[in-house]
């Protein structure tokens, strides 16, 4: 569904801020995107979305080297994605339910059916009483809710979602995740950039976790390289601060009352 083969990616003429990304995604899995602030998450989503072009490399989606497709031709792959990002990019002058709507209309629905069917999905995702309501009048998390309705409502064959729970409560991430789970069931294959290691844990999921803009698939429970700890190792800097490990180590010359705790305090 999604292979990466050695892409780097710039912003204008500034270094890579991802480099050599190598991974083959199988339709319908569900991966959770990691890394620290500054990694390159939302750049990996914006070449997923082809909002951006590799700087070298190739990338293949649907069977097609989007890398290298013509302008024309990237809404019609588009139309394949839904996306949330982390600004929401919503139509401030439509309602919850028109922007929700939109999708569908694009690709040629009408009707009450399809009120029908966003009523009940922002229901779900606890917006019934905001339904009418135009952009600028919500909240951060209410814009997200409706965000992530407008992104799943068609049930994409992609799903790519930044901080997709960022804005909300515990028990709307719940609902939101269990609505992105229920998708990937059945069939959208699903990448979601997360700072919450909770969520990560809890569904289980692999990881494709960026460090440095380099990428590490992980599975689940397996800690990211720049995790291992190594503070205790045996500089001298560690010996200032800790003292020698080995208590047979220490200098003949040098008081053991200095280093003891606790004593003549
Ligand atoms: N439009 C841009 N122009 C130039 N540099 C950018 C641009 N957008 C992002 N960057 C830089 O690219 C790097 C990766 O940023 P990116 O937003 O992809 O990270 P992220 O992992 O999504 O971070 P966060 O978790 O904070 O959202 C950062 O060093 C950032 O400063």
């Amino acid at each position: 569904m999604i292979q990466f083969d050695n892409v780097g990616m710039r912003y204008g003429m500034g270094s890579e801020v991802l480099k050599d990304i190598s991974f083959d995604l199988k339709p319908g899995s569900l991966h959770f995107l990691t890394g620290a602030s500054g990694a390159g998450k939302t750049s990996l989503l914006k070449l997923m979305y082809l909002a951006h072009r590799p700087s070298r490399g190739t990338i293949r989606m649907f069977n097609e080297d989007v890398g290298a497709a013509a302008r024309k031709d990237l809404p019609n792959l588009r139309r394949k994605i839904g996306v949330v990002f982390q600004d929401f990019r919503l139509l401030d002058h439509l309602t919850a339910v028109e922007n929700v709507a939109m999708p569908l209309w694009i690709s040629g629905g009408m009707g009450g059916e399809i009120e029908e069917h966003v009523e009940e999905l922002l229901t779900w995702v606890g917006l019934k009483h905001r339904m009418k309501s135009r952009p600028p009048t919500l909240s951060g998390g209410e814009k997200q809710r409706v965000a992530i309705a407008r992104a799943v409502i068609k049930r994409p064959d992609l799903l790519l979602a930044d901080e997709p729970t960022g804005n909300v409560d515990p028990a709307i991430a719940k609902r939101i995740m269990h609505l992105f789970v229920e998708l990937n069931k059945l069939g959208t294959t699903t990448v979601i950039a997360t700072h919450d290691m909770g969520l990560v844990e809890k569904v289980g999921a692999d990881r494709l976790h960026l460090h440095d803009g380099r990428l590490h698939t992980l599975r689940p429970g397996e800690e990211p390289p720049e995790a291992a700890f190594t503070g205790f190792g045996d500089s001298a800097l560690d010996r200032a601060e800790y003292g020698p490990r080995d208590p047979e180590a220490m200098p003949e010359d040098q008081p053991a009352g200095d280093i003891r705790p606790g004593e003549g305090a």
